[in-house]
Protein backbone atom coordinates (compact mmCIF):
# COMPACT_ATOMS: atom_id res chain seq x y z
CA UNK A 1 0.00 0.00 0.00
CA UNK A 2 1.83 3.13 -1.33
CA UNK A 3 -1.11 5.20 -1.92
CA UNK A 4 0.21 9.20 -2.25
CA UNK A 5 -2.22 12.05 -1.61
CA UNK A 6 -1.46 15.23 -3.40
CA UNK A 7 -2.13 18.86 -1.22
CA UNK A 8 -4.55 20.57 -3.25
CA UNK A 9 -4.03 24.12 -2.07
CA UNK A 10 -6.08 25.86 -5.31
CA UNK A 11 -9.33 27.51 -5.23
CA UNK A 12 -12.11 28.04 -7.21
CA UNK A 13 -15.74 28.85 -7.72
CA UNK A 14 -16.27 24.97 -7.98
CA UNK A 15 -13.67 24.68 -5.22
CA UNK A 16 -13.86 27.57 -2.77
CA UNK A 17 -11.73 25.84 -0.09
CA UNK A 18 -8.68 24.29 0.31
CA UNK A 19 -8.45 20.12 0.65
CA UNK A 20 -7.24 19.59 3.90
CA UNK A 21 -4.41 16.91 4.31
CA UNK A 22 -5.29 13.34 3.90
CA UNK A 23 -2.90 12.12 6.12
CA UNK A 24 -3.22 8.48 8.13
CA UNK A 25 -4.99 8.86 11.82
CA UNK A 26 -3.50 7.30 15.05
CA UNK A 27 -6.94 5.33 15.19
CA UNK A 28 -6.47 3.89 11.57
CA UNK A 29 -3.44 2.46 13.07
CA UNK A 30 -4.98 0.79 16.17
CA UNK A 31 -7.76 -0.41 14.02
CA UNK A 32 -5.46 -2.57 11.62
CA UNK A 33 -5.77 -5.00 14.04
CA UNK A 34 -9.15 -6.94 14.29
CA UNK A 35 -9.89 -9.21 16.80
CA UNK A 36 -6.21 -9.79 17.16
CA UNK A 37 -5.35 -10.27 13.33
CA UNK A 38 -3.64 -7.98 11.10
CA UNK A 39 -4.23 -8.74 7.38
CA UNK A 40 -1.37 -6.10 6.49
CA UNK A 41 1.41 -5.48 8.69
CA UNK A 42 2.23 -1.66 9.19
CA UNK A 43 5.50 -0.65 7.83
CA UNK A 44 7.25 1.65 10.12
CA UNK A 45 11.16 3.50 9.28
CA UNK A 46 12.95 5.98 11.27
CA UNK A 47 13.15 9.44 9.38
CA UNK A 48 15.74 11.91 10.60
CA UNK A 49 15.23 14.88 7.83
CA UNK A 50 12.57 16.17 5.41
CA UNK A 51 14.51 14.86 2.57
CA UNK A 52 14.39 11.36 4.19
CA UNK A 53 10.86 11.71 5.36
CA UNK A 54 10.06 12.73 1.69
CA UNK A 55 11.31 9.96 0.31
CA UNK A 56 9.85 6.93 2.77
CA UNK A 57 6.61 8.71 3.21
CA UNK A 58 4.68 6.93 0.27
CA UNK A 59 6.23 3.38 1.44
CA UNK A 60 5.40 3.61 5.10
CA UNK A 61 2.34 3.47 7.60
CA UNK A 62 4.34 5.36 9.88
CA UNK A 63 7.65 7.56 10.58
CA UNK A 64 9.57 7.23 13.93
CA UNK A 65 11.23 10.06 14.87
CA UNK A 66 13.84 7.99 16.66
CA UNK A 67 16.37 9.10 19.54
CA UNK A 68 19.06 6.67 17.69
CA UNK A 69 19.78 9.63 15.95
CA UNK A 70 21.65 10.24 19.10
CA UNK A 71 23.83 7.72 17.45
CA UNK A 72 23.06 7.93 13.84
CA UNK A 73 22.87 11.54 13.13
CA UNK A 74 24.96 12.91 16.20
CA UNK A 75 27.69 10.66 16.40
CA UNK A 76 26.95 10.14 20.39
CA UNK A 77 27.74 6.92 22.27
CA UNK A 78 23.83 5.96 23.19
CA UNK A 79 20.67 7.52 23.30
CA UNK A 80 21.05 8.56 26.34
CA UNK A 81 22.81 12.23 26.04
CA UNK A 82 19.39 12.86 23.56
CA UNK A 83 17.97 16.13 23.91
CA UNK A 84 14.14 17.69 23.84
CA UNK A 85 15.57 19.63 21.53
CA UNK A 86 16.88 17.65 18.76
CA UNK A 87 14.32 15.45 19.34
CA UNK A 88 11.65 18.62 18.39
CA UNK A 89 13.72 19.58 15.54
CA UNK A 90 14.31 16.52 13.62
CA UNK A 91 10.51 16.04 14.36
CA UNK A 92 9.61 19.51 12.73
CA UNK A 93 11.80 18.63 9.57
CA UNK A 94 10.03 15.27 9.21
CA UNK A 95 6.72 16.45 9.46
CA UNK A 96 7.61 19.02 6.79
CA UNK A 97 8.63 16.32 4.51
CA UNK A 98 6.03 13.79 4.86
CA UNK A 99 2.01 13.93 4.32
CA UNK A 100 0.55 10.30 4.70
CA UNK A 101 1.78 8.92 7.33
CA UNK A 102 1.38 8.86 11.37
CA UNK A 103 4.96 10.44 12.43
CA UNK A 104 5.56 9.63 15.87
CA UNK A 105 8.25 10.93 17.78
CA UNK A 106 10.52 8.81 20.65
CA UNK A 107 10.20 11.15 23.95
CA UNK A 108 14.20 11.43 24.57
CA UNK A 109 15.86 9.87 28.30
CA UNK A 110 15.03 12.48 31.24
CA UNK A 111 11.90 13.60 29.80
CA UNK A 112 9.23 11.59 30.82
CA UNK A 113 10.20 8.74 33.35
CA UNK A 114 9.84 11.57 36.51
CA UNK A 115 6.29 11.77 36.63
CA UNK A 116 3.52 11.95 34.32
CA UNK A 117 2.97 15.79 34.91
CA UNK A 118 7.12 16.24 33.25
CA UNK A 119 6.13 13.76 30.52
CA UNK A 120 2.68 15.66 29.62
CA UNK A 121 4.86 18.81 29.09
CA UNK A 122 7.40 17.10 27.46
CA UNK A 123 4.86 15.48 25.19
CA UNK A 124 2.86 18.27 24.46
CA UNK A 125 5.86 20.69 23.48
CA UNK A 126 7.34 17.79 20.90
CA UNK A 127 4.09 17.51 19.34
CA UNK A 128 3.18 21.86 19.58
CA UNK A 129 6.82 22.50 17.69
CA UNK A 130 6.58 19.35 15.06
CA UNK A 131 2.99 18.79 13.80
CA UNK A 132 3.51 15.31 14.74
CA UNK A 133 0.85 12.93 15.95
CA UNK A 134 1.87 10.66 18.95
CA UNK A 135 5.00 10.18 20.90
CA UNK A 136 6.60 6.90 21.49
CA UNK A 137 8.35 5.98 25.09
CA UNK A 138 10.21 3.65 26.71
CA UNK A 139 8.89 1.24 29.75
CA UNK A 140 6.05 -0.93 30.17
CA UNK A 141 3.89 -0.78 33.84
CA UNK A 142 6.49 1.53 35.21
CA UNK A 143 5.34 3.69 32.46
CA UNK A 144 1.48 2.93 32.00
CA UNK A 145 0.00 5.08 34.61
CA UNK A 146 1.76 8.00 32.56
CA UNK A 147 0.70 6.12 29.32
CA UNK A 148 -2.56 6.54 30.68
CA UNK A 149 -2.40 10.59 32.00
CA UNK A 150 -1.04 11.24 28.41
CA UNK A 151 -3.72 9.22 26.48
CA UNK A 152 -6.51 10.96 28.45
CA UNK A 153 -5.60 14.39 27.91
CA UNK A 154 -5.12 13.97 24.13
CA UNK A 155 -1.56 12.63 23.61
CA UNK A 156 -1.41 9.33 22.07
CA UNK A 157 1.49 7.20 22.86
CA UNK A 158 3.33 3.93 21.36
CA UNK A 159 4.68 1.59 23.99
CA UNK A 160 8.13 -0.07 23.67
CA UNK A 161 8.99 -2.89 25.42
CA UNK A 162 11.79 -6.05 25.59
CA UNK A 163 15.14 -4.02 24.46
CA UNK A 164 14.88 -0.63 25.82
CA UNK A 165 17.87 1.23 24.66
CA UNK A 166 17.02 4.32 27.22
CA UNK A 167 17.98 1.30 30.09
CA UNK A 168 21.24 0.28 28.61
CA UNK A 169 22.72 1.33 32.21
CA UNK A 170 20.30 -1.07 34.04
CA UNK A 171 20.52 -4.00 31.49
CA UNK A 172 24.37 -3.86 30.90
CA UNK A 173 24.25 -3.71 27.34
CA UNK A 174 22.22 -4.38 23.81
CA UNK A 175 21.23 -8.10 24.35
CA UNK A 176 18.27 -10.28 23.48
CA UNK A 177 15.51 -10.21 25.92
CA UNK A 178 13.27 -12.51 27.21
CA UNK A 179 14.82 -15.76 27.85
CA UNK A 180 14.46 -16.06 31.30
CA UNK A 181 10.93 -17.44 32.26
CA UNK A 182 10.97 -14.38 34.87
CA UNK A 183 11.55 -11.52 32.02
CA UNK A 184 9.87 -13.46 29.14
CA UNK A 185 6.80 -13.04 31.69
CA UNK A 186 7.55 -9.18 32.44
CA UNK A 187 7.65 -8.52 28.68
CA UNK A 188 4.35 -9.86 28.31
CA UNK A 189 3.00 -8.11 31.55
CA UNK A 190 4.62 -5.09 30.33
CA UNK A 191 3.15 -4.79 26.74
CA UNK A 192 -0.46 -5.54 28.84
CA UNK A 193 -0.31 -3.13 31.27
CA UNK A 194 0.49 -0.60 27.93
CA UNK A 195 -2.16 -1.60 26.11
CA UNK A 196 -4.84 -1.05 29.40
CA UNK A 197 -3.29 2.21 29.48
CA UNK A 198 -3.89 3.54 26.04
CA UNK A 199 -1.45 2.87 24.02
CA UNK A 200 -2.21 2.72 20.60
CA UNK A 201 0.86 0.43 19.31
CA UNK A 202 4.05 -1.32 21.14
CA UNK A 203 7.19 -1.70 19.36
CA UNK A 204 8.74 -5.47 20.83
CA UNK A 205 12.53 -4.61 20.33
CA UNK A 206 14.89 -7.68 20.84
CA UNK A 207 13.32 -10.31 22.46
CA UNK A 208 13.56 -14.11 21.14
CA UNK A 209 11.25 -15.05 19.03
CA UNK A 210 8.36 -16.81 20.53
CA UNK A 211 7.89 -13.98 23.50
CA UNK A 212 7.60 -11.80 20.60
CA UNK A 213 4.59 -14.06 19.45
CA UNK A 214 3.11 -14.40 23.07
CA UNK A 215 3.14 -10.35 23.40
CA UNK A 216 1.46 -10.51 20.10
CA UNK A 217 -1.29 -12.59 21.18
CA UNK A 218 -1.65 -10.88 24.18
CA UNK A 219 -2.16 -7.54 23.28
CA UNK A 220 -5.16 -5.82 21.14
CA UNK A 221 -3.40 -3.39 19.42
CA UNK A 222 -0.44 -3.60 17.06
CA UNK A 223 2.57 -4.79 17.83
CA UNK A 224 5.52 -3.40 15.71
CA UNK A 225 8.79 -5.52 15.64
CA UNK A 226 12.30 -4.80 15.75
CA UNK A 227 14.35 -7.89 16.27
CA UNK A 228 11.36 -10.03 16.79
CA UNK A 229 9.25 -11.75 14.90
CA UNK A 230 7.75 -11.54 11.28
CA UNK A 231 4.21 -12.56 13.14
CA UNK A 232 4.03 -9.23 14.51
CA UNK A 233 1.58 -6.82 13.84
CA UNK A 234 4.34 -4.97 11.83
CA UNK A 235 7.97 -3.91 11.42
CA UNK A 236 10.48 -1.09 12.14
CA UNK A 237 14.45 -0.82 10.87
CA UNK A 238 16.80 2.78 11.79
CA UNK A 239 16.72 3.32 8.16
CA UNK A 240 20.53 4.03 8.22
CA UNK A 241 20.56 0.36 9.20
CA UNK A 242 18.64 -0.75 6.01
CA UNK A 243 20.72 1.55 3.73
CA UNK A 244 23.93 0.27 5.11
CA UNK A 245 24.88 3.39 6.34
CA UNK A 246 25.51 3.35 10.05
CA UNK A 247 29.12 1.08 11.05
CA UNK A 248 27.64 -1.54 13.59
CA UNK A 249 24.82 -3.14 12.94
CA UNK A 250 22.87 -5.44 15.25
CA UNK A 251 22.10 -8.81 14.34
CA UNK A 252 18.22 -7.92 13.85
CA UNK A 253 19.37 -5.65 10.51
CA UNK A 254 18.61 -6.54 7.21
CA UNK A 255 21.30 -4.10 5.02
CA UNK A 256 19.13 -3.96 1.81
CA UNK A 257 21.66 -1.22 0.30
CA UNK A 258 24.76 -0.42 0.75
CA UNK A 259 24.66 3.29 0.41
CA UNK A 260 28.15 4.02 2.57
CA UNK A 261 29.75 2.52 -0.19
CA UNK A 262 28.01 4.30 -3.02
CA UNK A 263 28.93 7.94 -0.65
CA UNK A 264 32.04 7.25 -0.62
CA UNK A 265 33.09 5.93 -3.95
CA UNK A 266 30.94 8.99 -5.16
CA UNK A 267 33.27 11.44 -3.07
CA UNK A 268 36.33 9.60 -4.13
CA UNK A 269 35.45 10.55 -7.72
CA UNK A 270 34.57 14.34 -6.90
CA UNK A 271 37.97 14.53 -5.22
CA UNK A 272 40.03 12.88 -8.07
CA UNK A 273 38.36 15.52 -10.47
CA UNK A 274 38.99 18.72 -7.86
CA UNK A 275 42.39 17.55 -8.19
CA UNK A 276 43.19 16.68 -11.94
CA UNK A 277 40.72 19.85 -12.80
CA UNK A 278 38.40 18.28 -14.72
CA UNK A 279 35.07 19.35 -12.40
CA UNK A 280 33.91 21.95 -12.73
CA UNK A 281 33.59 20.96 -16.90
CA UNK A 282 31.62 23.36 -19.47
CA UNK A 283 28.09 21.77 -18.25
CA UNK A 284 29.45 23.66 -14.88
CA UNK A 285 30.10 26.55 -15.76
CA UNK A 286 28.61 30.14 -16.99
CA UNK A 287 29.84 31.94 -19.59
CA UNK A 288 29.52 35.47 -21.08
CA UNK A 289 27.28 35.91 -23.56
N1 LIG B 1 21.67 2.54 14.08
C1 LIG B 1 20.91 2.13 15.12
N2 LIG B 1 20.13 1.04 14.96
C2 LIG B 1 19.37 0.61 16.00
O1 LIG B 1 18.63 -0.39 15.81
C3 LIG B 1 19.39 1.33 17.22
C4 LIG B 1 20.21 2.46 17.31
N3 LIG B 1 20.98 2.83 16.27
N4 LIG B 1 20.26 3.21 18.45
C5 LIG B 1 19.27 2.98 19.48
C6 LIG B 1 19.02 1.55 19.63
C7 LIG B 1 20.20 0.76 20.12
N5 LIG B 1 19.95 -0.51 19.52
C8 LIG B 1 20.87 -1.56 19.52
C9 LIG B 1 22.21 -1.31 19.58
C10 LIG B 1 23.13 -2.34 19.54
C11 LIG B 1 22.68 -3.65 19.43
C12 LIG B 1 23.70 -4.75 19.40
O2 LIG B 1 24.87 -4.50 19.35
N6 LIG B 1 23.27 -6.00 19.40
C13 LIG B 1 24.14 -7.17 19.27
C14 LIG B 1 24.06 -8.01 20.52
C15 LIG B 1 24.69 -7.31 21.66
C16 LIG B 1 24.81 -8.19 22.92
O3 LIG B 1 24.49 -9.38 22.86
O4 LIG B 1 25.23 -7.64 23.94
C17 LIG B 1 23.70 -8.03 18.10
O5 LIG B 1 24.58 -8.67 17.50
O6 LIG B 1 22.51 -8.04 17.77
C18 LIG B 1 21.32 -3.89 19.38
C19 LIG B 1 20.42 -2.84 19.41
C20 LIG B 1 18.77 -0.48 18.71
N7 LIG B 1 18.66 0.92 18.35
C1 LIG C 1 14.66 1.36 16.88
C2 LIG C 1 13.43 2.17 17.11
C3 LIG C 1 12.29 1.35 17.62
C4 LIG C 1 13.72 3.32 18.04
O1 LIG C 1 13.25 3.44 19.14
C5 LIG C 1 14.64 4.36 17.55
O2 LIG C 1 14.96 4.40 16.35
O3 LIG C 1 15.04 5.19 18.38
MG1 LIG D 1 14.20 4.92 20.31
Amino acid sequence: MSTTYKLDTSTSRANPTPQPMRRLTVPKIRDRKVDGVTEEPLVMLTAYTARQAQLLDPHCDLLLVGDSLGQVIYGLPSTIPVTMEMMANHAAAVVRGSYHSVVVVDMPFGAYEASPEDAFDSAARLLKESGAAAVKLEGGEAMAETVEFLVKRGIPVMGHVGLTPQAVNVLGGYGARGRSDAEAEKIVGDAKALEEAGAFAIVVEGVIEPIAIAVTKAVSCPTIGIGASSQCDGQVLVTDDMLGMFERVPRFVKRYEDVATTISETAAKYAEEVRNRSFPGPDQLYQPK
